[in-house]
């Protein structure tokens, strides 16, 4: 067992003066941010803003040009291959479309990291991963199946699944309702929401959706101008004072999600 205890109060992800460019083109400069340990925090920011490269560097998939990254109270970027593994045990990925091994069937997905990790004797690790794929909603028949024979919703599902199949502390999900019908997303959004209560995750959600933010999300960080430009509660960031914060939260897609919130309908307006 480790001692995680001191952690406790300390922020779980901490990111200070990072940079990163490809080539001249400067994606993060002097990119500051805190992820309270428990939170979602809901990652925002028009196209191209960097919400996906942040995860990466967080996740250790891209190196930043300057500044630091402490997850856990480690460094990502300072660790030996085995220490990197051993960190990235404690946090699950699912990227934009679940990112599934086309060729093994979803439980065997599951699997999948739990054979990079874990020494487990397959029947274990076969009924484990089955346990994963239930706890996100799916049915049994679904373990057998290839992600081609899913839809998109079922698919997102299996992604998430394998993103806890370690029993993480963290998981990062990157637009993980993008591409789903309104109530799929709404269906999406209440999973994280009960798997973040049931497990006590942090959620490290990179998202355009406005009613995910609303429904589910702690607190948002605003990307912009290559930096986290506010973070607050919705509330707190509807008052800011800044043209694209503005135009974002106060928007018609805003205020419909807002309505679509207030009269507790199960499908947002679009
Ligand atoms: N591996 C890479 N090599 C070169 N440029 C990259 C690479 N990855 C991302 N970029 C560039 O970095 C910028 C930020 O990309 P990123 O995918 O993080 O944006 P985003 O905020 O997630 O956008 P979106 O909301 O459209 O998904 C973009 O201009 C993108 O073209």
């Amino acid at each position: 067992m480790q001692d995680h205890g001191q952690e406790n109060d300390a922020p779980i992800i901490k990111v200070r003066g990072l940079r990163k460019a490809f080539g001249s083109h400067v994606v993060h400069d002097g990119l500051d941010l805190d992820v309270r340990r428990g939170e979602i925090i809901g990652i925002v920011g028009g196209s191209g803003t960097g919400k996906s490269v942040l995860l990466q560097q967080i996740v250790g998939l891209l190196t930043p040009d300057a500044g630091t990254i402490e997850v856990f109270g480690e460094s990502v970027q300072a660790k030996t291959a085995d220490e990197y593994r051993a960190l990235r045990r404690r946090w699950g990925v699912m990227f934009q479309d679940g990112a599934l091994f086309s060729s093994l069937t979803v439980r065997q997905n599951v699997e999948a990291p739990m054979r990079e990790q874990l020494d487990l004797p397959d029947e274990l690790r076969e009924t484990l991963a089955g346990i994963k794929v239930r706890m996100v909603g799916l049915e049994d028949v679904a373990q057998t199946k290839f992600p081609s024979e899913l839809s998109g919703g079922m698919r997102k599902r299996a992604g998430f699944a394998r993103a806890i199949a370690l029993d993480p502390e963290i998981v990062f999900l990157d637009e993980p309702t993008a591409g789903l019908d309104p109530i799929g997303a709404a269906a999406f959004d209440t999973l994280i929401r009960q798997l973040q209560a049931a497990l006590g995750l942090t959620v490290f959600l990179v998202t355009h959706d406005l009613d995910s933010l609303h429904a589910i999300c702690d607190r948002i960080a605003v990307l912009a101008e290559k930096k986290v430009l506010a973070v607050g509660t919705m509330a707190e960031l509807m008052k800011v004072d800044h043209p694209w914060v503005h135009e974002y939260f106060h928007g018609p897609r805003a205020r419909a999600a807002l309505e679509t919130k207030d009269t507790g309908k199960a499908e947002k307006v679009v």
